[in-house]
């Protein structure tokens, strides 16, 4: 485990650790060894530091020849190891203003300090083995979380939750390459070609560190899910009403509505937080038929951005006026979907008939087994035909074959809940969604990944039947693949792009 030891040659840093701005109270914060005796040069005690102990002081105006007070400050020291860096810690919290925090930084910095780079007070923790590298990401996670679910899952990773769950793989590929390397050394001696230990043992040695990683690894969509969130973009002929619906799930009325075909131009997109998900939702201009012109410019143009919107969204909402027949247009959109995550939405159900709606609910709780006789009259009319879902075990927002249409009236609000719990299955987010341990990041993913790979290698090569030494070079390469993904065998530069994407002071 690195340490970083507290002596000279350490920098002390020095950093404003609140968010920029005024505020009631600001920190500054010093690492290193220099921090007490710099800490006491810019400070006038009534009561000497002592570990973890807030302090009144007088901050003083090194800028004043006569050292006047600039402010009251609260002062706290954590003595090396026991701070959040591992080294000395001095916090001075005084009051919010930019001014006098930056004063008390440009005075540390008189006196020896340097200016903390981004992440720096976390790699340090990092460094000195307090946090491993799956919990300083998490710390970058918490705080940029912006749902109350993504932080829970943050503040679990912070926790050390993945190091927990990938601590027994990592120790029964341990035990193998200790097994297979005791018997090469014996082998190498005087049993030659006597395997010592047999390819069946091995099979199950290396499937029991493969099963837990490959859960690992499916967990990533989720987490990567919470992390980004996802787009979603509501697209269709002109007057389905998709800005109807667009404004039922915001629930304000963002985007403009009005009888008229081609009212939206232009996209509308606005945030919006989904069983702890954050979302994106594009509302887009309607999809004029072939032969059908825009009526100007302008929504020839927004029209373009439709069909951008429609390419980069993670999910799309194919919205269908359920009163009108499906065109071919229709049709071929919809076809162009498959493979993708997408929905198809039938909407106005309220100006169909009670018949239809009646009909309609019996359709969708039937659940997601459809047979083409079960073409529900309901359905008729609108051209959609059956619809054969099939559950896929994994994989990111796969296809699931061609969903149940969901019937919803943007004007009574029928159906919204049905569409929100259908937009959530698309995701694949539903369920548990503070799953300890996900993988939240494409850098874990790959970490994961790799092992796998290494250990498909390895498996096969003892499937074959080749020599233990080939065997070992894939359990190295696995097992310093599982290590990167802590940060124990991970290269500066890497740590240097992740903590650089930190903030200054933290
Ligand atoms: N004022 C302040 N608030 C803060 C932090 C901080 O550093 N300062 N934190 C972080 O930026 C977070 C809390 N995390 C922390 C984790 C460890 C230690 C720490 O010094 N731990 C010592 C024990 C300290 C003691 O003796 O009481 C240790 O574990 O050895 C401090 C904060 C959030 N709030
Ligand atoms: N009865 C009924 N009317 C609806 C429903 N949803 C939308 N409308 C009406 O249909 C018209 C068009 O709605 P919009 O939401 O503007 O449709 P749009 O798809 O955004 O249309 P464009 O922006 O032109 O592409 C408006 O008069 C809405 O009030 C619904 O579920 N039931
Ligand atoms: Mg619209």
């Amino acid at each position: 485990m690195p340490t970083h030891p507290a002596s000279p040659d350490v920098d002390t840093i020095v950093a404003i650790s609140t968010p920029p701005g005024r505020g009631g109270i600001g920190i500054v914060r010093l690492a290193g060894p220099q921090s007490l005796p710099i800490a006491a040069q810019l400070l006038q005690l009534t009561q000497p530091l002592e570990h973890a102990r807030a302090r009144f002081a007088r901050v003083l105006d090194s800028a004043d020849p006569n050292a006047k007070t600039l402010d009251d400050a609260i002062v706290t020291a954590f003595l090396a190891p026991h701070s959040y860096t591992g080294d000395d810690l001095i916090e001075i919290a005084a009051h919010g203003s930019p001014v006098v925090l930056e004063a008390i930084v440009r005075a540390a910095l008189s006196h020896g300090a340097r200016l903390a780079t981004p992440g720096e007070f976390t790699q340090r923790a990092f460094l000195s083995g307090r946090l491993d590298l799956t919990q300083a990401e998490a710390v970058h996670d918490l705080i940029a979380a912006q749902t109350l679910d993504q932080a829970r899952v943050a503040a679990q990773q912070m926790g050390g939750a993945m190091s927990r769950r990938v601590a027994p793989a990592k120790e029964s590929l341990l035990h193998l390459i200790a097994l297979l390397e005791a018997g090469m050394d014996f082998a190498s001696g005087e049993l030659d070609d006597v395997d010592v230990v047999p390819p069946s043992q091995i099979e199950a040695a290396i499937l029991s560190v493969q099963t837990p990683l490959e859960a690992l690894a499916a967990s990533f969509r989720h987490g990567q899910m919470l992390r980004s969130g996802a787009s979603l973009a509501l697209v269709g002929r002109p007057n389905a009403g998709k800005s109807s619906l667009f404004n039922r799930l915001l629930e304000r009325d963002r985007a403009i509505v009005t009888p008229l075909p081609g009212t939206t131009r232009d996209t509308v997109e606005e945030s919006l937080a989904l069983g702890g998900i954050p979302l994106r939702l594009i509302d887009t201009a309607g999809l004029r038929l072939q032969g059908d012109r825009p009526a100007d410019e302008a929504e020839a143009l927004g029209i373009a951005r439709s069909h951008e919107a429609l390419a980069d969204a993670d999910l799309v909402l194919l919205i269908h006026d359920a009163t009108q027949t499906m065109t071919e247009e229709e049709r071929t959109l919809a076809a162009s979907l498959e493979g993708r995550p997408h929905l198809l939405v039938l909407n106005k159900i309220d100006l169909q008939g009670s018949d239809f709606s009646l009909k309609s609910t019996a359709f969708m709780s039937k659940g997601t087994n459809f047979s083409s006789q079960d073409t529900s009259s309901s359905l008729k009319g609108t051209g959609f035909s059956p619809y054969i879902p099939t559950r896929q075990s994994k994989g990111a927002l796969a296809p699931e074959g061609t969903p149940a249409p969901i019937l919803t009236s943007a004007l009574t609000g029928e159906g919204l809940e049905e569409l929100r719990t259908a937009i959530l299955r698309a995701l694949q987010a539903e369920g548990a969604l503070a799953d300890s341990g996900a993988l939240n990041n494409l850098r874990q993913q790959e970490a994961v990944a790799t092992t796998l790979q290494a250990l498909a290698t390895a498996q096969a090569a003892n499937i074959n039947g080749l020599p233990h030494e080939l065997m070992l070079l894939d359990l190295h390469a696995a097992l310093r693949a599982l290590d990167s993904l802590t940060g124990a065998t991970t290269t500066d530069d890497i740590l240097g792009r992740i903590f650089s994407t930190f903030c200054i002071g933290k």
